[in-house]
């Protein structure tokens, strides 16, 4: 592969093209919570056998906190302005479906920058997750991959959108199981990004992933 010598840019800051950011450490600990809980509340209900009196109650305790909570909202498209403890600052969308620290959808799959290079993260899904019986979805390994894949690219300093994703299913991956995700830049070609990343459940990978993520447009490009 041609490994492009042109220096990366600087990562932009989202308040720049008009994007509200909410640094990660403003997110209240309340709602922190309230998100976990409603993560297992997901789980619970799909998972449940409560009879219909239980139901019953049980959905107008969660229609009050729906009707309470549903008038002030951000924007849609804010960014989180999260700091890593090696001081790499990220941007990203703030209820991001894999991600987004607000987002009772997500796992959430947090990346971190890897001893040997790249980013790395842990992550469990729950029976929400689930394809086969036991065992993860196959959308969502990719959706997993695809977000560790295009944070990798963002740690280098050339974010951008996903062009191109291939996985490889290599073995079942388990429910509520701890999962280690990790993804690389691989090379880049003019504003190509070539990325690869693997999940692994005790160490055996269980899928891999390959990308092209087409880097954003950035001042001083000159668009190449
Ligand atoms: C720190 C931040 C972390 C963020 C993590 C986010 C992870 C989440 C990832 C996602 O979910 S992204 C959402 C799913 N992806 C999209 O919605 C992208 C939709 N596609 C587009 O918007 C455009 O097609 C795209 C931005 C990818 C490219 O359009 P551009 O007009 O910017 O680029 P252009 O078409 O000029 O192509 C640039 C180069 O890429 C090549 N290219 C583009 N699409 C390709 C493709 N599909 N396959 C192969 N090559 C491709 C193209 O040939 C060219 O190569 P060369 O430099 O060699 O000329």
């Amino acid at each position: 592969m041609t490994v492009d010598a042109k220096p990366v840019a600087e990562l932009p800051d989202p308040r720049d093209f008009g994007l509200s950011v909410v640094p990660e450490g403003e997110i209240p600990a309340e709602l922190a919570s309230l998100v976990d809980e409603v993560r297992s509340l997901v789980d619970t209900v799909a998972h449940t056998k409560a009879g219909s009196r239980e139901l019953a109650a049980a959905r107008e305790a969660v229609a009050a906190a729906n009707d309470r909570l549903k008038g002030d909202r951000h924007d849609i498209g804010t960014m989180v302005q999260q700091v890593w403890p090696d001081g790499r600052v990220e941007y990203g969308t703030l209820t991001n479906v894999v991600s987004g620290p607000t987002n009772a959808a997500a796992p959430p799959l947090r990346m971190e920058t890897a001893p040997e290079g790249g980013l790395r993260g842990e992550v469990v899904l729950n029976g929400t997750y689930q394809g086969p019986p036991g065992l993860v979805h196959g959308g969502w390994l990719a959706a997993l991959l695809d977000q560790a894949l295009g944070s990798a690219a963002g740690a280098e300093g050339m974010p951008g959108l996903t062009a191109n994703l291939d996985v490889n299913y290599r073995n079942p991956t388990p429910l509520n199981a701890p999962l280690e995700i990790t993804a690389r830049v691989s090379g880049t070609e003019r504003r190509k990004v070539f990325v690869s990343g693997e999940v692994r459940h005790n160490g055996q990978v269980t899928a891999e992933g390959t990308a092209l993520m087409v880097r954003m447009n950035l001042p001083g490009d000159g668009g190449a």
